[in-house]
């Protein structure tokens, strides 16, 4: 048999999966990217991606003032503007400025009721001043609602194509005015010297929807052997990959690819690199260890045959197995962001950080 191994991410074309001759060939090269590579580029999807993509380098020259007026540190929900350099990964820093904006969502936590704390976590974004960036928050909005739609329409397709019901993942989300899916616009500023934009590191939820919305190298993979493949911007493609609860539901199967962002100097693409990642999410209260999906074991022997993963350059991300989706995600976010957790869980952050805001602050 061919090694499982990979030295490229496959591009799967979404335009199969409406004609029913080249749906099964779809499938196929999904179960391979699932299983061998955990990340695949998606063609001919149905999301309009122009105009977001234009209002990305006037979002982030508004002025600072109004960049800091939506700081995340004003947000219980962890949405908002972060400034360049406040975030490190293994220790080192990462070389990025970006917004969280999510997906529309009513804050389900009332106060005095004893209500879980996680709840907390989703709630509405900031936006900028709507005369600053006039049609932005429309613009924004609507692609989120269709990167959602996608991923719900994907996750349909992810079960199929593991030998599971095309229902299989929907037990993992909520209605909708219950959940909430997290974007980020991104901007990692042109360098002269090889800078980490984002070091090695997993992806936490379900699915990954990202958008290279610039020509710029940097995204990289690691393969089973743990050597890091390019995978460069495909103009009219999304990059998808998998998440750890993902990863901990199907038993493996689906794999949590180790990923990072690196600059090459000299890149012959000028300016800086932007890219938009689209988080799907499970519903806040769902305990993943209770719902380990079953799978026929003609499926399970492909992981077999794919071998455990070696060694890889990530951090490893908080365990699922005993504590809600909404637990392992709150104390993920206050972990990386000691000033939010400061503010708005005074009480979780004094567990987690007896001795006050750590120097260094993990990104993941
Ligand atoms: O910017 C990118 O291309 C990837 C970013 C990423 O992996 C992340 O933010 O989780
Ligand atoms: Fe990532």
């Amino acid at each position: 048999m061919a090694s499982p191994n990979f030295s490229s991410v496959p591009v799967l074309d979404y335009a199969r999966v409406s004609s029913p001759t080249l749906k099964p060939q779809f499938i196929k090269e999904l179960q391979h990217a699932l299983i061998n590579v955990g990340f695949l580029y998606l063609a001919n999807v149905p999301v309009e991606t122009d105009a977001l993509v234009s209002y990305i380098p006037r979002l982030f020259d508004l002025p600072q003032a109004a960049k800091d007026k939506i700081s995340m540190v004003n947000s219980k929900h962890f949405l908002g503007y972060n400034k360049l350099g406040s975030e490190f990964t293994k220790g080192n820093r990462d070389w990025r400025e970006q917004f969280d904006i999510a997906t529309p969502h009513v804050c389900r936590a009332a106060e005095g009721r004893g209500d879980p704390d996680y709840w907390n976590l989703w709630g509405p974004s900031q936006w900028p001043d709507e005369d600053l960036l006039p049609g932005f928050k429309d613009v924004m909005e609507r692609y989120l609602l269709q990167v959602q739609q996608l991923s719900y329409d994907f996750s349909a397709l992810l079960a199929e194509a593991l030998g599971l019901p095309t229902a299989a993942l929907m037990q993992f989300y909520d209605r909708d005015e219950l959940m909430q899916h997290r974007g980020k616009i991104v901007r990692y500023p042109q360098t002269d010297s090889e800078t980490q934009g984002v070091g090695p590191h997993y992806d936490a939820g379900f699915l990954t929807f990202l958008l290279q919305a610039s020509g710029h190298k940097g995204l990289q993979v690691q393969n089973l052997t743990g050597e890091w493949i390019d995978v460069p911007p495909i103009p009219g493609t999304f990059v998808v990959n998998i998440g750890r609860a993902l990863e901990f539901v199907t038993q493996g199967l689906a794999r949590a690819t180790s990923h990072r962002v690196v600059l090459p100097p000299g890149d012959t693409v000028r300016g800086p690199r932007y890219s938009v990642p689209f988080f799907q999410n499970i519903g806040l209260d769902v305990k993943l260890a209770e719902r380990i999906l079953q799978f026929p074991p003609e499926i399970l022997k492909l992981r077999d045959a794919r071998g455990s993963v070696g060694a890889t350059d990530s951090v490893n991300f908080t365990e699922f197995d005993r504590e809600t989706s909404g637990r392992v995600n709150l104390i993920g976010r206050v972990k990386s962001h000691p000033d939010v957790a400061e503010r708005h869980y005074p009480e979780l952050f004094k567990q987690i950080f007896p001795n006050g805001v750590p120097a260094q602050v993990s990104a993941y």
